[in-house]
């Protein structure tokens, strides 16, 4: 099945922006792991917020869903098996700090995921795990998923980690490290990527009570072992979700509103505001009404500068999107990273957008894919039919970028959007955006967008 998504020659409208993914998933580990209930304002309610959810139940959990918030009845430390087997699917936070939490378990779990995951590079972390006393094995080669984590306890110690492929290793042994019979250190080594993540993680264990230290430079972290605390905590908004919808405000005229949106958030994607307003589009916050508006941008986005997005690793495949329509070029630097995500996701938005027409090259450092060069145009005819290479955040950057083309593009992936946000076709669609399931190259007539509302 794919979706053919027709364009549009304006964008306005009032739009919900999801809630993070990134701090429910952190708020429901911490509520896991303390002792007593926690609840969790403002969660976000997705396939990847769902996995976390299944995987903390098979540790002994009690999570249940009410209106506008979780409430979790935590384990602390006597972990309560439902399950052996935990299912991380595509999700490489749930499979990476469950993979560390296996190990202070009395006894076996398997952790696994689905055949993306399973080809995610996972071999740094068992590692580190190892350095610090863990009974660990994968049972396929290279040390990816899935693993036999044969659990009986964390001695403690110090562990080195890399700081150039995910920051999700960092984040995995920190939410173990309390839980160890003796203080953890980490050293990373080499630049450390995805900085904010990490800082989130750090915000998330020392709310909880955690006695956990780093250094500036995000290079050297001492965690104590203490007990992880129950607590309320309210999400902000997702500003990887918000840059679609800001994407698509900047590219038209008309007027955007974007809502639930509270400001303060920690991300490193809301740098897609200041980018944007280098573009030349002003993008306003009232946090009287908790609402960002994009009102009429400028007929075209003003390029020709650089952004690293070393720190905000998930809006690479929009900035792609928003590239292939600026005054000039636009160039990104600081991505490699994002070629161990779901998809390789600068050659994925490069290999598509050039099929769309767009002028876009991939700028390699020391061999190592880690931006691109894009040079912009008014417009482009259209008509392509697009894979999402697996990954969410291609598909929804595609789509933005096909808006604004002359004809309709169809896509593969869309049911994807169900990973991080459920709602993309519904919030479009309020826009006038018209989305329709097709088999191939004939229409199958269904309206996407209601087929998946609610
Ligand atoms: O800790 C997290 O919640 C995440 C960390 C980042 O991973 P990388 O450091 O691998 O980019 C980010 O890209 C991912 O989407 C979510
Ligand atoms: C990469 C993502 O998540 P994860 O790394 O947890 O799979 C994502 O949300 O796009």
């Amino acid at each position: 099945m794919l979706l053919k998504v027709d364009p549009v020659d304006s964008f306005s409208g009032t739009f919900r922006v999801p809630s993070s993914k990134p701090e429910t998933q952190r708020a429901i580990l911490t509520g896991t792991l303390a002792e007593g209930t926690s609840r969790v304002f403002n969660d976000l309610r997705c396939d990847e917020t769902e996995t976390m959810k299944n995987a903390c139940r098979a540790f002994g959990a009690e999570i249940t869903e009410h209106d506008g918030y979780l409430e979790i009845r935590g384990t602390g430390r006597s972990f309560r098996h439902h399950r052996r087997v935990i299912q991380s699917r595509g999700s490489g936070l749930v499979f990476r700090t469950m993979t560390a939490l296996a190990s202070v378990q009395p006894s076996p779990v398997v952790v696994t995921g689905d055949a993306t995951l399973r080809n995610r590079v996972m071999e740094p972390l068992l590692r580190a795990l190892r350095e610090l006393g863990a009974d660990i094995e994968s049972i396929v080669s290279e040390d990816k998923a899935p693993v036999v984590n044969w659990g009986g306890g964390l001695k403690g110690g110090v562990c080195r980690l890399p700081g150039d492929i995910s920051s999700q290793f960092v984040t995995a042994v920190l939410f173990a490290a309390p839980l160890a019979d003796g203080p953890v250190e980490i050293e990373v080594t080499g630049d450390v990527y995805s900085q904010s993540y990490i800082r989130q993680t750090l915000a998330s264990l020392t709310g909880a009570g955690i006695k956990v230290s780093a250094s500036d430079d995000l290079r050297h972290y001492q965690v104590e072992p203490s007990s992880y605390r129950a607590q309320d905590v309210t999400t902000h908004e997702d500003y990887t979700s918000a840059s679609y919808l800001l994407a698509a405000a900047a590219l038209f005229p008309g007027r955007t509103v974007l809502t639930d949106v509270y400001g303060d958030s920690m991300q490193g994607e809301f740098a897609i505001v200041p980018i944007l307003e280098q573009l030349g589009v002003t993008v306003t916050f009232d946090r009287a009404t908790s609402s960002l508006t994009v009102d009429n941008p400028p007929d075209s986005l003003r390029g020709s500068f650089e952004v690293n997005v070393q720190d905000c690793p998930n809006i690479v495949p929009t900035l792609a999107a928003l590239g292939a329509y600026v005054q000039g070029s636009l160039r990104v630097t600081g991505g490699r990273l994002t070629r161990f995500h779901k998809a390789s996701r600068i050659e994925a938005m490069a290999t598509e957008l050039t099929r769309m027409g767009v002028d876009i090259e991939v700028l390699y450092d020391d061999g190592i894919c880690d931006g691109f060069e894009v040079r912009g145009a008014r417009s482009y005819p259209g008509g392509a039919t697009l894979s999402s290479w697996g990954d969410h955040r291609v598909f929804m950057s595609l789509f933005v970028a096909g808006l604004r083309m002359r004809s309709a593009n169809r896509f593969a992936g869309f049911e994807d959007v169900r990973l991080s946000f459920p709602a993309f076709l519904t919030e479009f669609a309020k826009a006038g955006v018209r989305t329709t399931a097709v088999e191939g190259d004939g229409d199958a007539g269904g309206v996407v967008s209601e087929a998946m509302a609610g």
